[in-house]
Protein backbone atom coordinates (compact mmCIF):
# COMPACT_ATOMS: atom_id res chain seq x y z
CA UNK A 1 0.00 0.00 0.00
CA UNK A 2 1.40 3.42 -0.90
CA UNK A 3 1.95 5.97 1.85
CA UNK A 4 -0.09 9.15 1.44
CA UNK A 5 1.94 12.32 0.90
CA UNK A 6 1.52 14.74 3.79
CA UNK A 7 0.26 18.06 2.47
CA UNK A 8 2.53 20.08 4.75
CA UNK A 9 5.66 18.40 3.34
CA UNK A 10 5.12 19.61 -0.21
CA UNK A 11 5.83 23.20 -1.20
CA UNK A 12 3.46 24.65 -3.77
CA UNK A 13 2.44 27.94 -5.30
CA UNK A 14 -0.44 29.67 -3.49
CA UNK A 15 -3.71 28.25 -4.69
CA UNK A 16 -2.11 25.16 -6.21
CA UNK A 17 -2.75 21.65 -4.93
CA UNK A 18 -0.19 20.69 -2.29
CA UNK A 19 -0.61 16.92 -2.51
CA UNK A 20 -2.23 14.31 -4.68
CA UNK A 21 -5.11 12.04 -3.76
CA UNK A 22 -3.42 8.85 -2.53
CA UNK A 23 -4.00 5.91 -4.88
CA UNK A 24 -5.76 3.87 -2.20
CA UNK A 25 -8.38 6.63 -1.77
CA UNK A 26 -9.01 7.16 -5.50
CA UNK A 27 -12.24 5.16 -5.70
CA UNK A 28 -13.58 6.55 -2.43
CA UNK A 29 -12.86 10.13 -3.52
CA UNK A 30 -14.52 9.60 -6.90
CA UNK A 31 -17.59 8.07 -5.26
CA UNK A 32 -17.77 11.01 -2.84
CA UNK A 33 -17.54 13.45 -5.77
CA UNK A 34 -20.57 11.77 -7.35
CA UNK A 35 -22.56 11.94 -4.10
CA UNK A 36 -21.58 15.49 -3.20
CA UNK A 37 -22.33 16.83 -6.68
CA UNK A 38 -25.76 15.17 -6.66
CA UNK A 39 -26.50 16.42 -3.16
CA UNK A 40 -25.75 20.02 -4.16
CA UNK A 41 -28.73 19.75 -6.51
CA UNK A 42 -30.91 19.04 -3.46
CA UNK A 43 -30.26 22.52 -2.05
CA UNK A 44 -32.11 24.50 -4.77
CA UNK A 45 -34.62 21.63 -5.14
CA UNK A 46 -35.67 22.13 -1.51
CA UNK A 47 -35.40 25.93 -1.92
CA UNK A 48 -32.64 26.21 0.67
CA UNK A 49 -30.34 28.48 -1.40
CA UNK A 50 -30.35 31.16 -4.08
CA UNK A 51 -27.76 31.79 -6.79
CA UNK A 52 -24.46 30.20 -5.66
CA UNK A 53 -25.04 30.41 -1.88
CA UNK A 54 -24.55 27.32 0.25
CA UNK A 55 -22.35 24.25 0.09
CA UNK A 56 -22.16 20.52 0.87
CA UNK A 57 -19.08 18.50 1.80
CA UNK A 58 -18.30 14.91 2.68
CA UNK A 59 -15.38 13.41 4.54
CA UNK A 60 -13.34 10.66 2.86
CA UNK A 61 -11.77 8.56 5.61
CA UNK A 62 -8.26 7.19 5.26
CA UNK A 63 -8.37 4.00 7.30
CA UNK A 64 -4.57 3.72 7.22
CA UNK A 65 -4.53 6.67 9.64
CA UNK A 66 -7.28 5.87 12.18
CA UNK A 67 -6.69 9.19 13.98
CA UNK A 68 -8.29 10.87 10.96
CA UNK A 69 -5.24 13.01 10.30
CA UNK A 70 -5.11 12.07 6.61
CA UNK A 71 -8.82 12.22 5.92
CA UNK A 72 -9.88 14.34 2.96
CA UNK A 73 -13.02 16.31 2.18
CA UNK A 74 -14.89 16.80 -1.08
CA UNK A 75 -16.66 20.15 -1.54
CA UNK A 76 -17.88 22.36 -4.35
CA UNK A 77 -15.76 25.09 -5.92
CA UNK A 78 -16.60 28.63 -4.79
CA UNK A 79 -19.16 30.73 -6.61
CA UNK A 80 -20.13 28.15 -9.22
CA UNK A 81 -23.73 27.96 -10.45
CA UNK A 82 -25.64 24.91 -9.24
CA UNK A 83 -26.30 23.83 -12.83
CA UNK A 84 -22.53 23.61 -13.36
CA UNK A 85 -21.82 21.48 -10.30
CA UNK A 86 -20.73 18.10 -11.66
CA UNK A 87 -18.60 15.37 -10.10
CA UNK A 88 -15.63 16.52 -12.21
CA UNK A 89 -16.01 20.09 -10.91
CA UNK A 90 -15.68 18.99 -7.28
CA UNK A 91 -12.66 20.03 -5.24
CA UNK A 92 -10.72 17.84 -2.79
CA UNK A 93 -9.00 19.34 0.27
CA UNK A 94 -7.22 17.99 3.31
CA UNK A 95 -8.51 18.71 6.80
CA UNK A 96 -6.35 21.84 7.01
CA UNK A 97 -8.40 23.10 4.04
CA UNK A 98 -5.40 22.89 1.69
CA UNK A 99 -6.24 22.06 -1.91
CA UNK A 100 -5.41 18.47 -2.87
CA UNK A 101 -7.26 18.12 -6.17
CA UNK A 102 -9.24 20.44 -8.40
CA UNK A 103 -8.58 23.34 -10.70
CA UNK A 104 -10.86 25.89 -9.02
CA UNK A 105 -10.83 27.64 -5.65
CA UNK A 106 -12.69 25.62 -3.01
CA UNK A 107 -15.86 26.94 -1.37
CA UNK A 108 -15.26 29.93 0.88
CA UNK A 109 -16.54 27.82 3.78
CA UNK A 110 -13.96 25.04 3.30
CA UNK A 111 -11.97 26.02 6.41
CA UNK A 112 -15.17 25.87 8.46
CA UNK A 113 -16.06 22.40 7.14
CA UNK A 114 -12.47 21.19 7.68
CA UNK A 115 -12.45 22.45 11.28
CA UNK A 116 -15.65 20.52 11.98
CA UNK A 117 -14.18 17.29 10.55
CA UNK A 118 -10.96 17.77 12.57
CA UNK A 119 -12.79 18.26 15.85
CA UNK A 120 -15.88 16.06 15.51
CA UNK A 121 -14.57 12.67 14.36
CA UNK A 122 -18.00 11.09 13.94
CA UNK A 123 -19.12 13.75 11.47
CA UNK A 124 -18.96 12.63 7.84
CA UNK A 125 -20.94 15.42 6.16
CA UNK A 126 -21.40 19.18 6.56
CA UNK A 127 -23.91 21.47 4.86
CA UNK A 128 -24.39 25.22 4.84
CA UNK A 129 -27.43 27.00 3.44
CA UNK A 130 -29.07 30.40 3.69
CA UNK A 131 -32.58 28.97 3.85
CA UNK A 132 -34.98 31.80 4.55
CA UNK A 133 -36.71 30.94 7.82
CA UNK A 134 -33.70 29.38 9.54
CA UNK A 135 -31.64 32.39 8.52
CA UNK A 136 -34.32 34.73 9.84
CA UNK A 137 -33.98 33.05 13.27
CA UNK A 138 -30.18 33.39 12.93
CA UNK A 139 -30.58 37.11 12.18
CA UNK A 140 -32.56 37.47 15.43
CA UNK A 141 -30.00 35.33 17.28
CA UNK A 142 -32.80 33.24 18.71
CA UNK A 143 -32.78 29.43 19.04
CA UNK A 144 -35.77 27.65 17.50
CA UNK A 145 -37.63 26.25 20.54
CA UNK A 146 -38.54 22.58 20.60
CA UNK A 147 -42.31 22.82 20.18
CA UNK A 148 -42.84 20.14 17.50
CA UNK A 149 -42.47 16.37 17.56
CA UNK A 150 -40.45 16.70 14.33
CA UNK A 151 -37.95 18.83 16.26
CA UNK A 152 -37.71 16.37 19.12
CA UNK A 153 -37.23 13.56 16.58
CA UNK A 154 -34.55 15.15 14.45
CA UNK A 155 -32.88 17.70 16.73
CA UNK A 156 -33.48 16.29 20.21
CA UNK A 157 -34.31 19.77 21.51
CA UNK A 158 -33.94 23.40 20.48
CA UNK A 159 -31.92 24.33 17.42
CA UNK A 160 -29.13 26.38 19.02
CA UNK A 161 -27.55 29.65 17.91
CA UNK A 162 -23.80 29.88 17.38
CA UNK A 163 -21.64 33.00 17.64
CA UNK A 164 -21.19 35.58 14.94
CA UNK A 165 -18.06 34.75 12.93
CA UNK A 166 -16.38 36.21 9.88
CA UNK A 167 -16.22 34.15 6.69
CA UNK A 168 -13.05 32.68 5.23
CA UNK A 169 -11.00 31.18 8.06
CA UNK A 170 -11.94 28.58 10.65
CA UNK A 171 -13.85 31.02 12.91
CA UNK A 172 -17.17 29.64 11.70
CA UNK A 173 -15.94 26.09 12.30
CA UNK A 174 -14.96 26.96 15.87
CA UNK A 175 -18.41 28.41 16.47
CA UNK A 176 -20.12 25.33 15.03
CA UNK A 177 -18.04 22.92 17.11
CA UNK A 178 -18.35 24.83 20.39
CA UNK A 179 -22.12 25.01 19.93
CA UNK A 180 -22.79 21.46 18.74
CA UNK A 181 -20.19 19.50 20.69
CA UNK A 182 -22.53 18.95 23.63
CA UNK A 183 -25.82 19.15 21.75
CA UNK A 184 -27.99 16.50 20.14
CA UNK A 185 -28.90 18.96 17.40
CA UNK A 186 -27.27 18.36 14.01
CA UNK A 187 -28.02 22.02 13.15
CA UNK A 188 -26.69 25.32 14.43
CA UNK A 189 -27.88 28.77 13.40
CA UNK A 190 -24.73 30.83 13.05
CA UNK A 191 -25.69 34.32 14.22
CA UNK A 192 -26.41 36.82 11.43
CA UNK A 193 -25.42 34.17 8.87
CA UNK A 194 -27.44 31.00 8.56
CA UNK A 195 -27.70 27.29 9.31
CA UNK A 196 -24.83 24.81 9.27
CA UNK A 197 -25.75 21.15 9.66
CA UNK A 198 -23.77 17.98 10.29
CA UNK A 199 -24.43 14.27 9.78
CA UNK A 200 -22.83 10.86 9.57
CA UNK A 201 -22.50 11.54 5.85
CA UNK A 202 -23.37 14.35 3.42
CA UNK A 203 -26.86 13.01 2.80
CA UNK A 204 -27.68 13.07 6.52
CA UNK A 205 -26.40 16.65 6.75
CA UNK A 206 -28.59 17.65 3.77
CA UNK A 207 -31.58 16.02 5.46
CA UNK A 208 -30.86 18.03 8.63
CA UNK A 209 -30.74 21.22 6.54
CA UNK A 210 -34.13 20.42 4.98
CA UNK A 211 -35.67 19.60 8.38
CA UNK A 212 -34.11 22.69 9.96
CA UNK A 213 -35.77 24.97 7.42
CA UNK A 214 -39.09 23.15 7.74
CA UNK A 215 -39.31 23.51 11.52
CA UNK A 216 -37.97 27.08 11.48
CA UNK A 217 -40.81 27.96 9.09
CA UNK A 218 -43.50 26.13 11.04
CA UNK A 219 -42.48 27.56 14.40
CA UNK A 220 -42.34 31.03 12.87
CA UNK A 221 -45.89 30.61 11.50
CA UNK A 222 -47.05 29.26 14.86
CA UNK A 223 -45.62 32.34 16.57
CA UNK A 224 -47.86 34.56 14.44
CA UNK A 225 -50.82 32.92 16.18
CA UNK A 226 -49.48 33.15 19.73
CA UNK A 227 -46.75 31.57 21.84
CA UNK A 228 -46.23 27.90 20.91
CA UNK A 229 -46.11 25.34 23.71
CA UNK A 230 -42.84 23.61 24.55
CA UNK A 231 -42.75 19.81 24.64
CA UNK A 232 -41.80 18.56 28.14
CA UNK A 233 -38.19 17.32 28.31
CA UNK A 234 -39.14 13.70 29.13
CA UNK A 235 -41.28 13.58 26.00
CA UNK A 236 -38.53 15.17 23.91
CA UNK A 237 -36.15 12.45 25.13
CA UNK A 238 -38.61 9.69 24.38
CA UNK A 239 -39.46 11.02 20.91
CA UNK A 240 -35.76 11.44 20.10
CA UNK A 241 -34.94 7.87 21.20
CA UNK A 242 -37.77 6.40 19.13
CA UNK A 243 -36.94 8.34 15.98
CA UNK A 244 -33.21 7.72 16.18
CA UNK A 245 -33.50 4.00 17.00
CA UNK A 246 -36.85 2.62 15.86
CA UNK A 247 -38.30 4.84 13.14
CA UNK A 248 -38.11 3.63 9.54
CA UNK A 249 -36.82 0.31 8.29
CA UNK A 250 -34.65 -1.60 10.71
CA UNK A 251 -32.05 -4.11 9.49
CA UNK A 252 -33.51 -7.62 9.09
CA UNK A 253 -32.71 -9.84 12.10
CA UNK A 254 -29.97 -12.41 11.54
CA UNK A 255 -31.34 -15.71 10.38
CA UNK A 256 -29.89 -19.07 11.48
O1 LIG B 1 -22.29 32.37 3.08
C1 LIG B 1 -21.37 31.89 2.49
C2 LIG B 1 -20.07 32.13 3.01
O2 LIG B 1 -20.10 31.65 4.33
C3 LIG B 1 -21.49 30.96 1.37
O3 LIG B 1 -22.64 30.18 1.51
C4 LIG B 1 -21.56 31.59 0.05
O4 LIG B 1 -22.82 32.16 -0.13
C5 LIG B 1 -21.29 30.54 -0.98
O5 LIG B 1 -19.97 30.35 -0.93
P1 LIG B 1 -19.22 29.36 -1.85
O6 LIG B 1 -19.45 28.00 -1.27
O7 LIG B 1 -19.78 29.47 -3.25
O8 LIG B 1 -17.80 29.86 -1.75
Amino acid sequence: MSTPTPAADVAAAPGAATAAVPAHLRDAVDAAKERVAALHAELPRWELVVWTAGNVSERVRDATYPDGSRDLLVIKPSGVAYDDITPAAMVVCDLDAALVEGDRSPSSDTAAHAYVYRHLPDVGGVVHTHSTYATAWAARGEPVPCVLTMMADEFGGDIPVGPFALIGDDSIGRGIVETLRDSRSPAVLMRNHGPFTIGKDARAAVKAAVMCEEVARTVHVSRQLGEPTRIPQDDVDSLYARYQNVYGQQPAPDRP
